[in-house]
């Protein structure tokens, strides 16, 4: 790699912004990558399972069938999943062009902090449960955040 090249690398990940985004980037990917181990943990625990291999463990032929069904935890943490994949995927592609618009730090540092603080709230809300409107107003202002972010980059990059 060329000197030149090298320097403006090591500007981009020095970028406060870039490096806040990363953080909370990564918290809520890993947040998410939790629910399948989540969901693991509920279907061995209440023995509900999706394939006829998975249940082997527990049994043999008509033995082992009855593990093939559904049970509510499996299907609330399945739900919380695909919400996060709903709402996380498109923070990660809005949030990196906004990171990129060139923001002030601390608008993007609230941003970031809101969104994560609201999806960590969402998977709370969802699997403990507690009352509505805990989780419809911990996802509804997640997603304003996103859209907030998606404003601001087409404000400041617009090219149509
Ligand atoms: N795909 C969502 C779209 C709307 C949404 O994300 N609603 C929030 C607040 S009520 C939610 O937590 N929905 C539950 C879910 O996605 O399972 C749904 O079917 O509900």
């Amino acid at each position: 790699m060329k000197s030149g090249e090298m320097a403006r690398l090591t500007q981009f990940v020095e970028n406060e912004v870039i490096q806040a985004f990363a953080t909370y980037a990564t918290i809520v990917v890993l947040k998410m990558m939790l629910m399948s181990v989540t969901t693991s943990y509920f279907r061995l625990t209440r023995k509900a399972f999706d394939n006829p291999e998975d249940t082997a463990s527990f049994g043999k032929g008509e033995n082992a069938k009855k593990f093939l069904r559904t049970h509510p935890d499996v299907d609330r943490v399945r739900r919380c999943h695909l919400n996060d994949l709903e709402n996380i995927v498109p923070f990660f592609g809005i949030g990196l062009l906004y990171a990129l618009s060139g923001p002030e730090l601390s608008s993007a540092l609230l941003h970031f902090r809101i969104f994560t603080a609201c999806r960590i709230l969402h998977t709370f809300a969802y699997l403990i449960p507690l009352p509505q409107p805990s989780r419809g107003l911990s996802w509804a202002i997640g997603y304003v955040v996103t859209f907030s972010m998606a404003y601001n980059v087409m404000k400041s990059v617009l090219y149509l």
